[in-house]
């Protein structure tokens, strides 16, 4: 009998998931750790018998000692992943039970596999018949044989799309032993394609958005069926931003999922929880007990310097790291575009390159696979690189622009000293930000020490930024795109820092909105002029967001928990110092004053598009004239710069209501107005002095003069008399003239011949002096007719029904020539002379 390897293999595969059934069942007896008394009874209750497993298996240090299927183990130890980190050894075991899990854990402390690797369990058909529930939905999928047909099993969403390509990556790794299909579906990609192929998928990571938009367009797409919902980041995610979207998301999936949260900063809003209908979630927080919030192993400094100088460092800082792998992070993608730009042109000596949300996506994901690979380069980049981005080996990360809160710090921070690697952080803080700052991170346990920059060290790149601005309009316009910066945005120097960047002016700062002023706090002059950070999320989300925060800032909400507390009071006591800030006031007041309307005319359109702030002071000295004044719009919160829109005067409602074309088309005509050569009026008319588009009431007829006044003028007679007079004058003048013109031109024309004569016979050897008069006379009267040149008959081309019989007798005629043959004799001669004499 010939060996049946498929049945064998099927028969492997029952025996090692009885195994693992058993395992789970006994879960101490058959792991390799030491047994504790209360894990030997089997509870019927899920919240138990999950506590029971994670004291099980709190002990192992092993991926091989969890009761994972061995499809699970052979990718994870192809991957190279054989110890547990603190977070996979306490998370996965719940997660295999079932529970719902917030996940909380420093950043690079491994929560991808956490919540990965339960989740191939699940989806690999694991038989552990962990609980009651559990093991109901787990058998099910194991007795279903969950494949495509049975549709999406589990999804995982992740904040920005560079994320989501990493998790994908970390699930094909470990996953690859699995015959289940996996897709990635994110924006910036073939929708068309994504559709065709999202039905078939078991397990999805995605972007909240492109998720959306496929349970929205996608035919078929059904996502009821799923078993195991992710949110990494999940905090981020929760945010405002995401809010509208991951409702509807919520809205399409199956309640009873189960859910895991992993994020390191994790929220544990009850408002939030809610929403995504966790059942008593557990709470996995590996730093809790820990002193810091941030790797052990990252040291982490702050320096302070004036906002003219941050650019001198950071150059200076890159010329003395030319060999290291660093992030440097801006609040905002026209920054991080100047920046880079800029140090290109500089030739620091180090590969530069730049990662921000405006850039397509193919881009993003080559430069984001580029500094992968990179041994030493310098990556500038908004926050789209702050979550939880895997790049190997950083050895500094540098905040150029102060993050928006702690968490943001966090999260920045923890691109280097990543699991159990090394890292530095340099935080660029201006005088006016260090006091609170220092506060904020104190709160959230960030340990930061203060370092002093070498004066003699300090490359000042200011005279060169000034020069490559000068050169070239590209840098100046992004150095004129300038600025986010937080807190205490009144002080910061913004002349000097102008000058710094060799801008000709201070760039503008928009502030907050007199909406947002209202509903949050608007102590906290942290102005919303970009939103460029805003990638994946259109602006509009990510300005929710904003909101969001500074209401946190505002309203202390009962639903929060002692972290969030924790962020509210750091934050209260922000709006409190604020608070105290009078010159705050001075502005919401001075905003209220200078309330702007929209551009009105195409010429105001084009001064205000975005790219003209350069001629926008001089526009507004140009149409600064009489007349003009400011006008409050109450439609327009979003922008508060001041532009001006010419005074309309006042009409009537039937004006009100006629379109423009036919109020100008009800104006009487002008007339024109005649000059005479020496520039005085010779015809004078009545025309109407248009005050802008007025009531026709408001014309009047004036008299148009220039060089007497309306008495003089009718002295002459009456105006009828005065123009038939002057029309009979210039026409009698205008003969005159005529005749005087030609009189001249003939003149011109003889005197022309003549000379051409003169040197023809010249030419021929006669003294022109002695035959001229009388040859040129006989000359002009064979050549003119009554002085003007001979016109020479216009050949007509030859028409369909004409013969050339008929065309040689009329030119016969006309040409009134005999024929006749050569005489050759006298009486020949004789003859000729006769017709000759009859054809006179
Ligand atoms: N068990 C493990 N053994 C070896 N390396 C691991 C293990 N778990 C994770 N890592 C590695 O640690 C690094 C950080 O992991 P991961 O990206 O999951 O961290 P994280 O906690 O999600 O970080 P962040 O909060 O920044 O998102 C990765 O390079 C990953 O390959």
């Amino acid at each position: 009998m010939p060996p049946k390897p498929r049945k064998n293999k099927r028969q492997a595969e029952s025996d090692e998931l009885s195994a693992l059934e058993q395992r789970s069942k006994d879960p101490v007896r058959s792991s390799y750790h030491t047994p504790h008394p209360s894990h030997y009874t089997f509870r019927t209750s899920p919240y138990l018998i999950a506590i029971d497993f994670q004291d099980a298996f709190a002990t192992a240090t092993l991926f091989s000692e969890l009761p994972l299927s061995i499809r699970t183990q052979e990718g994870l130890k192809r991957a190279n992943f054989i110890e547990l980190t603190d977070i996979q050894r306490k998370a996965i075991p719940l997660a295999l039970a079932g529970r719902d899990i917030l996940g909380a854990a420093k950043t690079g402390s491994g929560k991808t596999l956490a919540f990965l690797v339960p989740f191939l369990v699940v989806n690999g058909r694991q038989s552990a018949s962990y609980t009651g529930k559990t093991s109901q939905i787990l058998e099910l999928l194991y007795r279903a044989k969950w494949s495509q047909f049975d549709g999406l099993g589990a999804l995982v969403i992740s904040p920005t799309r560079e994320l989501a390509v990493q998790i994908f990556e970390v699930l094909k790794k470990i996953g690859r032993q699995h015959l289940l299909s996996a897709g990635l579906i994110i924006g910036g990609k073939d929708l068309i394609i994504e559709q065709e192929r999202v039905n078939r998928m078991n397990i999805l990571v995605c972007t909240p958005g492109r998720l959306l938009q496929h349970m929205d367009q996608t035919v078929g797409f059904d996502c009821g069926n799923l078993q195991l919902l992710v949110l990494d980041e999940a905090d981020r995610i929760l945010d405002m931003g995401f809010e509208k979207t991951l409702n509807a998301i919520i809205d399409n999936l199956s309640k009873q999922r189960q859910t895991l949260l992993f994020s390191a900063t994790q929220t544990k809003s009850v408002r939030d929880l809610g929403r995504l209908s966790l059942k008593n979630p557990e709470y996995v927080a590996v730093h809790e007990k820990s002193e810091f919030s941030t790797p052990q192993k990252l040291a982490q400094h702050y320096l302070v310097c004036d906002l003219p100088q941050k650019l001198d460092v950071l150059f200076s800082f890159i010329k003395t790291h030319l060999t290291c792998k660093a992030i440097v992070f801006l609040s905002a993608c026209k920054q991080v575009r100047f920046v880079f730009e800029a140090f290109c042109r500089l030739h620091p000596g180090v590969p530069l390159l730049h990662l921000h949300g405006k850039q397509k996506q193919t881009k993003r994901v080559e430069i984001f696979a580029k500094f992968v690979s990179m041994k030493s380069a310098f990556l500038f980049a908004t926050d789209i690189a702050a979550r939880g981005l895997d790049f190997p080996a950083v050895d500094w990360v540098l905040q150029l622009d102060c993050p928006e809160d702690a968490d943001t710090y966090i999260h920045r921070v923890g691109r280097t000293a990543r699991f159990d690697a090394a890292g530095q952080a340099l935080l660029f803080l201006l005088p006016s930000e260090e006091e609170k700052m220092l506060e904020l991170l104190k709160t959230k346990k960030i340990p930061v020490e203060k370092i002093k920059v070498r004066q003699s060290k300090q490359q000042n790149v200011q005279k060169q930024l000034q020069s490559l601005c000068f050169q070239d309009p590209e840098i100046k316009y992004l150095g004129q795109k300038k600025d986010k910066s937080v807190f205490k945005v009144h002080e910061l120097p913004t002349e000097e820092y102008a000058t710094a960047l060799g801008l000709p002016g201070t760039p503008k700062i928009k502030f907050i909105t007199k909406s947002h002023a209202k509903n949050a706090t608007r102590q906290v002059p942290k102005e919303v002029e970009e939103l460029d950070s805003s990638e994946e999320v259109e602006s509009e989300v990510e300005e929710r967001r904003l909101m969001r925060k500074k209401n946190e800032i505002n309203t202390e909400s009962s639903t929060d928990d002692s972290e969030s507390e924790g962020k509210g009071k750091g934050k209260r006591q922000l709006k409190k110092n604020y608070a105290s800030k009078p010159h705050e006031d001075d502005d919401v007041e001075e905003e209220k004053k200078s309330k702007v309307v929209k551009p009105k005319t195409k010429v105001d359109r084009m001064f205000n598009r975005k790219n003209q702030d350069i001629l926008s002071v001089h526009y507004g000295r140009l149409i600064d004239r009489e007349g003009d004044k400011i006008v409050a719009n109450e439609d327009d919160d979003e922008d508060n710069f001041i532009t001006l829109k010419r005074a309309m005067l006042p009409m009537s409602k039937r004006q009100l209501n006629k379109t423009k074309k036919e109020r100008i088309k009800d104006l009487p005509k002008g007339e024109r107005i005649v000059f005479d050569d020496e520039g005085r009026v010779s015809a004078w008319q009545f025309s109407y002095v248009r005050i802008n588009i007025p009531s026709v009431k408001e014309e009047k007829p004036q008299c148009q003069t220039t060089n007497q006044d309306e008495k003089d003028f009718l002295k002459a007679g009456d105006t009828k008399t005065q123009i038939r007079r002057f029309l009979q004058e210039s026409s009698e003048a205008m003969t005159t003239a005529d005749a005087t013109d030609k009189e001249v031109a003939k003149e011109k024309r003889r005197q022309k011949k003549a000379e051409r004569k003169a040197k023809a016979r010249e030419m021929e050897g006669v003294d022109p002096s002695e035959t001229y008069s009388e040859n040129e006379e006989n000359a002009a009267t064979i050549q003119f007719s009554d002085g003007e040149p001979e016109e020479k008959p216009i050949s007509k081309t030859k028409r369909w029904f004409q013969n050339d019989e008929e065309d040689e007798a009329k030119t016969r005629k006309k040409k009134r020539v005999l024929e006749i043959e050569q005489p050759q004799t006298l009486e020949d001669q004789e003859a000729l002379a006769l017709r000759l004499l009859g054809s006179l």
